[in-house]
């Protein structure tokens, strides 16, 4: 029997620099995947959109004030502790220095990845950047 698992709506920014590179932050200690590097967001709130909650998430966490957010993709990702569905947003514009407010690490990358360990749910981005940008090979270390 299967039993029903909520589904947990989460925005992620994929902040994109004028070189193309993009950027990778870890995720905090005490956080499941503590460490591991991801595209910065989390979780939407009750009555927030995805931008909306991607605005917030990024001014709590890495202090930056974003411009528009430009809906990408989404995928679903079934984790051990989690149904989650990510909404990847691509973000070309923001305002203010980056603070890694929860004490995280920032990487700016490109393909392939070379900070590790990724987050499995962020593989699937690094495969549509080497579609768009006709990169061969691997996308990340392993
Ligand atoms: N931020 C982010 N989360 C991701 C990515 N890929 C991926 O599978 N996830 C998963 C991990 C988590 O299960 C979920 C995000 O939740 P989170 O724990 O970061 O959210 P949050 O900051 O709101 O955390 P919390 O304080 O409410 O625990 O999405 C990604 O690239 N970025």
């Amino acid at each position: 029997m299967s039993s029903q698992r909520p589904l947990t709506e989460v925005a992620v920014g994929v902040l994109i620099a004028p070189d193309g590179q993009f950027l990778l932050t870890t995720r905090p200690e005490g956080k499941v995947y503590a460490g591991y590097w991801e595209f910065p967001g989390g979780k939407v709130e009750a009555g927030e959109s995805v931008e909306q909650a991607l605005a917030r998430e990024l001014r709590e966490e890495i202090g930056i004030e974003i411009g528009q957010a430009h809906p990408w993709k989404t995928e679903i990702f079934d984790y051990p502790h989690a149904l989650v569905r990510l909404n990847f947003c691509k973000v070309f514009d923001w305002q203010g220095e980056f603070q890694m407010l929860e004490g995280q690490r920032m990487a700016w990358a490109g393909l392939p990845v070379r900070v590790q360990p990724v987050l499995p749910g962020t593989i699937p981005v690094l495969k549509w950047f080497a579609e768009e940008r006709h990169h061969a090979g691997p996308t990340h270390l392993d």
